[in-house]
């Protein structure tokens, strides 16, 4: 159960690490342009083995990825405090016309992950830069994540235990679907009634807001986010290694939609298996409508 890591950054190393902590898979590679820090990730790394799940953890070119069931992508720029997504997207697409076919060469029959930014256009890149390879982007898995956490912030209970998808883009667009949304199995609004918790159209803002916002304000304050991708990148390696079906916000070409974007998928040792697209109101169905408009002008701007 071997998996590479392409980009070898606070990204890629935290995944790794995660996958290490977690007992994700039996071996790592990490790979990057500079090598020296792919070893030194390595290394520090593979300390945590011995005193976790023995994990066999090295550092190397592509031709090392050969074997891997999984590969993850994470190589290229992110953004600085005050930039968006979509400004990264020329600089990272430049980075993966070099990496993929190496990637898709070298490690033949593996799914990709790619987690570089933008994400869902990088998806639809990856697709055609590797033909043959099973593609899914990190999508919305950790907008979902941050998600439910906040929404467990507000009820008062564990965040495990609170259900809901954001939709569309990994961005600003992205949509989210209240109407799918539960606590303790109750649409969000009716778990608060039952509970004496307010829930008013402005704390349903702040949640979106805070959802939407997280990333801005996480480089606002330490220049990069990792530890929640990074758990979120373990979690889909795992569900694919482990062929477990798995529903998870990943990102995906889309025929309905004519892009890549995240909608709730069935992930298993092939990649994704189907998609589910919850019930949406009206709202959210617009939204999302809009939210694949943003990601077909970037991808045009790609030329696919
Ligand atoms: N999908 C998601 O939810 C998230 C995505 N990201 C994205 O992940 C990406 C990586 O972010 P960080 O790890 O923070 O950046 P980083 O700068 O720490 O790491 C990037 C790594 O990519 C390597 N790299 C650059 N060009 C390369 C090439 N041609 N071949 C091989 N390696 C190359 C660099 O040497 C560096 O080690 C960014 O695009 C960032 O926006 C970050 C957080 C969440
Ligand atoms: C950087 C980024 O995409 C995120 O933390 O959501």
């Amino acid at each position: 159960m071997k998996v590479g890591v392409v980009g070898a950054g606070l990204v890629g190393a935290t995944a790794a690490y995660a996958m290490t902590l977690r007992d994700s898979c039996s071996e790592l590679v990490l790979v990057d342009q500079d090598g020296g820090r792919a070893q030194a990730e390595a290394q520090d790394i593979a300390h945590a083995a011995p005193i976790s799940h023995g994990v066999r953890v090295e550092s190397g070119d592509y031709a090392a990825l050969e074997g891997s069931r999984v590969v993850l992508v994470a190589a290229g720029a992110n953004q600085k405090p005050g930039e968006g997504r979509p400004e990264l997207l020329d600089r990272n697409a430049e980075i993966f016309r070099q990496i993929i076919p190496q990637v898709a060469a070298c490690a033949p029959g593996a799914v990709l992950l790619i987690a570089t930014n933008p994400v869902d256009a990088l998806t639809d890149l990856a697709v055609r830069l590797a033909p043959g390879h099973a593609v899914m982007g990190s999508g919305t898995v950790l907008d979902s994540a941050r998600l439910r956490w906040l929404i467990a912030q507000h009820a008062g209970v564990d965040a495990t235990n609170v259900h809901g998808y954001v939709l569309g883009e990994h961005g600003d667009s992205e949509v989210i679907a209240w109407s799918s949304a539960t606590v303790a199995g109750l649409p969000v609004a009716e778990f608060m009634a039952a509970r004496g918790l307010p829930w008013t159209p402005e704390i349903r803002a702040g949640i979106e807001a805070g959802t939407r916002g997280a990333a801005a304000s996480i480089i606002g304050g330490k220049r990069a986010t990792y530890y929640g991708i990074g758990a979120a990148l373990a979690r889909i390696v795992e569900r694919v290694l482990g062929d477990r079906r798995a529903v998870l916000t990943v990102s995906a070409p889309t025929p309905e939609y004519g892009v890549s974007l995240s909608l709730p998928r069935i992930v298993a040792s092939g990649g994704i298996e189907a998609s589910v697209l919850p019930n949406l109101t009206d709202e959210e169905k617009t939204a999302l409508e809009r939210s694949a408009a943003v990601l077909r002008a970037s991808v045009a701007r790609l030329g696919l």
